[in-house]
């Protein structure tokens, strides 16, 4: 799992493109996966990119656990994994993970159920490039075990949500949200199957928007097409997001 080829042979005079001269395509934006189980939202991700509805490579998938069915959606010279358990520190294992994920050269990292809370320094190095799909409607229900303690809460309404990575937990800028109902012999893995099913074009609607450059994290505030993003993306029933909401400030 290499870089980009960087020709450092030509040196002589660059041909001058003219009106037969094929457009030269610009390079597919480069994502890197960070997985730590089974891996539905990366092969939603590999779909979308198979169908042409997203146009990105996976250039890397990382997992902190070696037996991550994830790892096994991609060839093997993509996989990149190691036992986090085996690192005398968290920093020490972040330390490898971020130079594994900085030589994919990347342009977006997205970690797509991937359960470890990333380290400081791994965050500086590629912020502002680092997504996550929480299966909650933050800010509510940061951390783990999301379904079961929106069920304990009562919770009528659930959801996902996808936002950039910030050192706080689950405390980033969030870009796009979907809702589920839920029901009232709801338990956490009906839940969380209905949630996972709008899991995947969520993620999928703003890794595209992402990889065209049309987001970017700004502070606490999101910038769609440069415009601030003042309440999150909300996905429709068709599975795209409604670009339409209304956005106050210039
Ligand atoms: N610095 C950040 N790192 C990560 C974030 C984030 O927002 N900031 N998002 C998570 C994903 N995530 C929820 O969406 C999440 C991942 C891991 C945990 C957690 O408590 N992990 C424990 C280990 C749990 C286990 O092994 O079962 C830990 O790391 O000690 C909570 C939420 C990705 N990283
Ligand atoms: N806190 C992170 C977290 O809980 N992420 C959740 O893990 C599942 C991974 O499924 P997948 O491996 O099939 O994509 C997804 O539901 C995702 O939202």
């Amino acid at each position: 799992m290499g870089g980009r080829d960087i020709d450092a042979g030509s040196r002589g005079p660059r041909a001058q493109p003219d009106a037969s001269t094929p457009p030269i395509p610009s390079p597919l934006p480069r994502l890197a996966v960070l997985v730590s189980g089974r891996g539905s939202n990366l092969q939603a991700l590999l779909d979308a990119i198979a169908a042409g509805h997203l146009a990105a490579q996976v250039v890397g998938v990382f997992s902190d656990r070696p037996a991550a069915p994830a790892l096994q959606r991609v060839p093997a010279p993509l996989r990149w994994s190691r036992d986090a358990r085996a690192f005398p520190t968290r920093a020490e294992f972040d330390a490898a993970l971020a130079v594994a994920v900085a030589a994919a050269q990347p342009d977006w990292i997205v970690c797509a159920g991937y359960l470890r809370i990333l380290g400081d320094d791994f965050v500086a190095r590629f912020r502002g490039r680092v997504l996550n799909i929480h299966p909650s409607l933050l800010p509510k229900y940061r951390g783990l075990h999301t379904h079961a303690r929106a069920l304990a809460a009562g919770e009528r309404e659930h959801g996902v949500s996808v936002h950039f990575v910030v050192p706080e937990l689950d405390a980033g800028a969030v870009i796009a949200q979907a809702r589920v109902p839920v029901l009232a012999d709801d338990e956490a893995d009906t839940l969380a199957a209905r949630v996972l099913q709008v899991e995947h074009p969520l993620l999928v609607a703003v890794v595209r928007l992402a990889a065209a450059g049309r987001i970017a994290e700004h502070g606490a505030t999101v910038l769609l097409d440069g415009h601030p993003l003042f309440t999150p993306l909300q996905l429709d029933s068709t599975g795209h997001l409604d670009h339409s909401e209304p956005r106050s400030g210039p």
